[in-house]
């Protein structure tokens, strides 16, 4: 069995390689739900969604978001009615996340969205990391801005102070996964609002400290490859670098991969974590993702 912790850009990225390269039914996979939310009604857990149709091969995989080829036609009509809505969610994703919003109303989300991943035959297990509610404010020059509002009505453009997040406690399972693997990966997810929130859960870095850990950096020389983990890392006076990550992830991470434009910065790494692997991890096409994939589970020993 093989743990992957992730968010909604970056490891679906690496998933697309690694369901072709092992049995997708030994890969479990714990998601980030910190800024899950109710948008026109709908419960939006925007992580679980884009592993969802990931795993199903219906991703929207040009913005990591959504169903390919989906329609908007209830987003377009509810914009003329006046009520339009941040996220642009389609037609057939949307029915997704209302079938999602009642299920988890009746049974909790974990097991939302298992009913999902079977019904979509995904042969991997999805497990949301928190069954909870919970929340994130990004604080900012222009005061404390909701996730989305940072990021979708102010693109992420706004000076980042600090980020405040609620505690929340593990899905039944999510530990027992952890433990029960022979390795875990921590993709190339933003390490501060969608691993970190995984790590905070009660049990997860001891867990963590007794498996094998692999870890692949979201950064690339002094810049994240997409996205505001740059801004966040920076707010939270962490180096922005491979470096960087390898510092939060210290205390249980056995190997870093990291970019080859970042061979300059193998042996410092080397003095906090183990074994560093130098490869191209920018996954700009299947093979790439498949490639990064096998040397990662080639290092598992
Ligand atoms: C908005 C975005 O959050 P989310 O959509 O949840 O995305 P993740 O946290 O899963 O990933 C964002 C993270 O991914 C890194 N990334 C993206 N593509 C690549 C790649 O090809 N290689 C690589 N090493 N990292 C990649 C990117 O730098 C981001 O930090 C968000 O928070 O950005
Ligand atoms: O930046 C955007 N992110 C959108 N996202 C992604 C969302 O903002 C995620 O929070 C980020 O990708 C970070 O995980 C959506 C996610 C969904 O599940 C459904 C619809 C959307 C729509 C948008 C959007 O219009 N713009
Ligand atoms: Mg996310």
């Amino acid at each position: 069995m093989i743990t992957v912790l992730s968010g909604g850009t970056g490891t679906p990225k690496l998933l697309q390689g690694l369901k072709e390269v092992v049995d997708p039914k030994d890969l479990t996979i714990i998601v980030n739900t910190l800024e899950n939310d109710y948008f026109s009604g709908v419960y939006v857990s925007a992580d679980i969604d884009t592993v969802l149709y990931t795993m199903a091969d219906i991703i929207n995989d040009e913005f990591w978001y959504g169903v390919k080829n989906d329609t908007f036609i209830t987003h377009n009509r509810l914009e003329e009615l006046g009520c339009s809505e941040l996220l642009r969610i389609g037609d057939i994703d949307r029915a997704t996340k209302i079938q999602k919003t009642q299920l988890m109303e009746k049974y909790g989300l974990g097991k939302a969205c298992e009913i999902q991943a079977k019904n979509m035959n995904i042969q991997s297990k999805i497990i949301p990391m928190s069954e909870e509610d919970s929340d994130i404010k990004i604080i900012t020059d222009i005061g404390e801005l909701e996730f989305h509002d940072f990021l979708i009505k102010h693109q992420s453009e706004p000076e980042v102070s600090d980020l405040k997040f609620s505690k929340v406690s593990p899905t039944e399972g999510v530990i027992e996964a952890i433990e029960n693997s022979e390795a875990v990966i921590i993709g190339p997810s933003n390490p501060i609002t969608s691993i970190s929130p995984i790590l905070s859960l009660d049990g997860v870095c001891d867990a963590l400290k007794d498996t094998y850990v692999v870890a692949v950096s979201p950064i690339v020389g002094s810049d994240s490859v997409s996205g505001p983990a740059n801004k966040f890392m920076k707010a939270l006076n962490i180096d922005v670098s491979s470096y960087g990550v390898a510092s939060i992830y210290e205390d249980f991470l056995d190997t870093i991969v990291i970019d080859v434009q970042d061979n300059d910065k193998k042996d410092e790494i080397n003095q906090i974590v183990n074994k560093v692997i130098i490869t191209n991890t920018i996954m700009n096409n299947l093979d790439a993702k498949k490639n990064l994939a096998e040397i990662i589970i080639d290092s598992i020993p």
